[in-house]
């Protein structure tokens, strides 16, 4: 429904139609899936969805709602046929996300309502075509869903060996904003398999960094008072460029500092992928989060279905890839969920092996972008036998003998693909897919 001009209204519905123009369009502000309902019932022509952001005018944080909020709201009304727009805190570095993951699966915004970013801007002109551009391209966002194949995981697989080849080929650049007990370790990791890794903290070098089209890692492992606005900047330049984006909420659940954290950095940009262990990943959904003792998960308290409707689940709430690493890994884009039971304890017993994949994840999705889920499965899959051969060497006889031992099997697999040789991946992968 194309708008117009509006009426934001302070009345009652009914008040409001009897005082305007009988052709008045008149739109109703709705933080609520209740409120939102009562519009549809009242005759509204739409309804204005938010606050979507926090903003420095508008602090009232409860009626912040975010994408997620949004996105119920909109499944609430699917049946519906009222025009909806978001409002609050919406700017040319956030509208093309802002409309990717509000949309539920029947129904989409159908406009987003700007003020500041307009009125206060230089040029209110140019920022309004600025916004128009960005709303009629979404590249980014456009990727192609995977219909439904009837052996998904073995069509996966049959891709992974290509899929390690363009990586090494590529050579991508992988940023890491990165914790610093594991930092020398992930830069060897992405050494190993052919990339090129940078640690940066610093967000305005991404600014820099972001046009070499590698991809940026946050990993929270070591937060300070400043990495937060940190990271904001360097997703920023990211997302506006269009490049991969990967999240480790390392230690999310372990204290108020983490988990406020959490919600800092997931309203404040898109993540392509989300991963973390099953402490981490239950923080980044919100509801059902444990207190982690530490970066580490925790006993788990859910049985592989409850893992794999989790990642299912925050994947199709944030519209990306989710993995859920553990003994086994589950990776989802909201629509497939692959369990992965590949890789080795020892890898349980070294610090650094969960962040490393975050890096190499980076890696491949900057070098695949049209299938994430197939771009991080390949990934972890490269890794996780790696560690397994590293594993079987017998000089290899714990923890410590098998960090090098792992870093050979890297480059081992590394240079088998590039001389294309996917002999080391007959019949390894220990992989299905979940079906809920
Ligand atoms: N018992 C196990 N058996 C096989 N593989 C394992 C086991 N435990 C962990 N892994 C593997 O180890 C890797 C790291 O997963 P884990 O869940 O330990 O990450 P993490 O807690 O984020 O680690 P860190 O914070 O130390 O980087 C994954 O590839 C996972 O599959
Ligand atoms: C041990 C540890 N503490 C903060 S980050 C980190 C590395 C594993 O994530």
């Amino acid at each position: 429904m194309p708008i117009k001009s509006s009426v934001l209204i302070l009345l009652e519905y009914e008040q409001a139609k009897l005082l305007l123009p009988k052709d008045a369009i008149i739109g109703i502000s709705t933080s609520t899936v209740e409120e939102a309902k009562k519009a549809v019932a009242d005759g509204a022509d739409y309804i204005g969805i938010g606050t979507m952001f926090a903003t420095p005018t508008k602090t009232n944080t409860k009626s912040v709602i975010g994408t997620a909020g949004t996105q119920i709201i909109l499944d609430a009304i699917k049946d519906s046929s009222i025009g909806t727009v978001s409002i609050g805190g919406i700017n040319h570095s956030n509208v093309q996300r802002v409309i990717y993951q509000s949309k539920s699966p029947a129904k989409s915004l159908d406009g987003v309502a700007i003020v500041s970013a307009i009125v206060a801007a230089n040029d209110p002109k140019a920022s309004a075509e600025h916004f128009t551009e960005l709303i009629n391209n979404t590249p980014r966002f456009a990727l192609t869903s995977q219909s439904p194949r009837a052996n998904e995981a073995e069509a996966l697989l049959n891709d992974v060996p290509q899929t390690i080849r363009k990586m090494v080929e590529v050579h991508p650049l992988v940023h890491n904003m990165i914790n610093f007990v594991v930092s020398n370790f992930v830069a060897n990791v992405a050494l190993s398999i052919g990339a090129s890794p940078i640690m940066s903290p610093y967000g305005d070098e991404a600014t820099d960094l972001c046009k070499f089209d590698g991809a940026l890692l946050i990993n929270m492992g070591t937060l300070t008072s400043d990495s937060v606005s940190n990271y904001l900047k360097a997703i920023k330049a990211y997302n506006e460029r269009g490049n991969p984006v990967v999240y480790d909420p390392v230690g999310a659940a372990a204290t108020e500092i983490r988990r406020n954290a959490v919600s800092q950095l997931m309203a404040g940009g898109y993540f392509d992928l989300i991963k973390g262990n099953e402490g981490e990943i239950r923080q980044a959904w919100g509801s059902g989060a444990v207190q982690q003792r530490g970066v580490d998960s925790g006993p788990s308290t859910l049985d592989g279905k409850q893992k794999a409707t989790l990642a299912r689940d925050l994947a199709r709430r944030e519209r990306n890839v989710v993995l859920m690493t553990g003994a086994t890994d589950y990776l989802s884009d909201g629509e497939r969920v692959i369990a992965v039971e590949n890789g080795h304890p020892y890898l349980g017993q070294v610090t650094g092996t969960g962040c490393a994949i975050g890096t190499i994840s980076g890696c491949f999705l900057t070098a695949h972008r049209s299938d994430r889920l197939l771009a991080v499965l390949s990934g972890i899959l490269m890794y996780e036998i790696a560690a397994e051969n590293a594993a079987s060497k017998e000089y290899v006889r714990g923890p410590g003998s098998f960090v090098p031992a792992f870093l050979d099997e890297l480059y081992a697999i590394r240079t088998a693909a590039s001389q294309g040789d996917d002999s080391w991946f007959a019949g390894r992968a220990k992989v299905h897919e979940v079906k809920l």
